[in-house]
C-alpha cells in the first residue's frame, strides 16, 4: 500500500501476461522514438515516414503527435510554460505504456524544455528514450511556415511562439540529430532511414 502524488491507498496490480512475452510475441522491443524541435522543422513527417518504413519492415509503432494530441487527451492545455510542461509529462507516460505495449512510440512534440524532455527520458529503461534532434534553422522553419503561425507571431497575434517570443532548448545529448548539409535538408525517407537504421542496430527491431 502506497502514496503516489494525491493517490493514497493504492495498490500495483501484476498481470501474467507482461512486456517480454508482448516483445516477443512482436519480435522487437518497446521504446520511445521522441522528436523534437521547432514548429516547422519536420518532425511530423519524419514521424509518418518512420512509421510507414517500420511498418514496412513488419514493426509496429505509433505515432504521439502534439498536434494531434491536443485534439483530445490534452485539449485542456495551453502554451504556457506550466501547460507544455504538462503537455511534455503527459506524452510521456503514454509513451511508457506504449513501450511497455512493446511497440515503437514515436512523439512528435516541439517539448522546448529540456528539464521535460529529461523527466520523459527517465520514465523509461535505460537505452530505450531516443531522443531525435530536428535541428533545422528557425529560418528555413518560418520560411516553410505551412500554417501561417509564424507570420502571425511575428504581427503579434499570437504570443509566446516557440522560437520567436518563447524558448527552445536544444538537446545537449541527444541520440539521433537531423541537420542540413551544404544548405540541403535531408529527405523525409533518408532522416526515416537514419532513425530506422539506429533502432536496428540497437536491437530494437528483434527480440531474441
Ligand atoms: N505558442 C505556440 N508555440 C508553439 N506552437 C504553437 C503555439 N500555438 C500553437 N502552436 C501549434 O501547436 C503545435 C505544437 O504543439 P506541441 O504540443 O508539440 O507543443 S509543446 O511541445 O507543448 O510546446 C505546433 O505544431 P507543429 O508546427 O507541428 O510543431 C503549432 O502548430
Ligand atoms: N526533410 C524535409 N525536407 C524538406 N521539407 C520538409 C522535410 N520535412 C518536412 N518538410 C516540410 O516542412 C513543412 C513542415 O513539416 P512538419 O512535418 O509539419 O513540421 P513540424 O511537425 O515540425 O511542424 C511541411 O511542409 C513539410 O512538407
Amino acid at each position: 500500500m502506497s502514496t503516489v502524488g494525491n493517490s493514497t491507498n493504492i495498490f500495483w496490480h501484476e498481470c501474467a501476461v507482461g512486456n517480454i512475452d508482448r516483445q516477443k510475441l512482436l519480435n522487437q522491443k518497446g521504446c520511445v522514438v521522441w522528436i523534437t524541435g521547432l514548429s516547422g522543422s519536420g518532425k511530423s513527417t519524419l514521424a509518418c515516414s518512420l512509421g510507414r518504413e517500420l511498418h514496412s519492415r513488419g514493426k509496429l509503432s505509433y505515432v504521439l503527435d502534439g498536434d494531434n494530441l491536443r485534439h483530445g487527451l490534452n485539449k485542456n492545455l495551453g502554451f504556457s510554460a506550466e501547460d507544455r510542461t504538462e503537455n511534455i509529462r503527459r506524452v510521456g507516460e503514454v509513451g511508457k505504456l506504449f513501450a511497455d505495449a512493446g511497440l515503437i512510440c514515436i512523439a512528435s512534440l516541439i517539448s522546448p524544455y529540456r528539464k521535460d524532455r529529461d523527466a520523459c527520458r527517465g520514465m523509461l529503461p535505460d537505452g530505450s528514450f531516443i531522443e531525435v534532434f530536428m535541428n533545422m534553422p528557425l529560418e528555413v522553419c518560418e520560411e516553410r511556415d505551412v500554417k501561417g503561425l509564424y507570420k502571425l507571431a511575428r504581427a503579434g497575434k499570437i504570443k509566446g511562439f516557440t522560437g520567436i517570443d518563447d524558448p527552445y532548448e536544444p538537446p545537449l545529448n541527444c541520440e539521433i540529430e537531423l541537420k542540413m548539409a551544404d544548405g540541403i535538408c535531408p529527405t523525409p525517407i533518408d532522416m526515416a532511414g537514419k532513425v530506422a537504421s539506429y533502432l536496428g542496430e540497437k536491437g530494437f527491431l528483434h527480440y531474441e
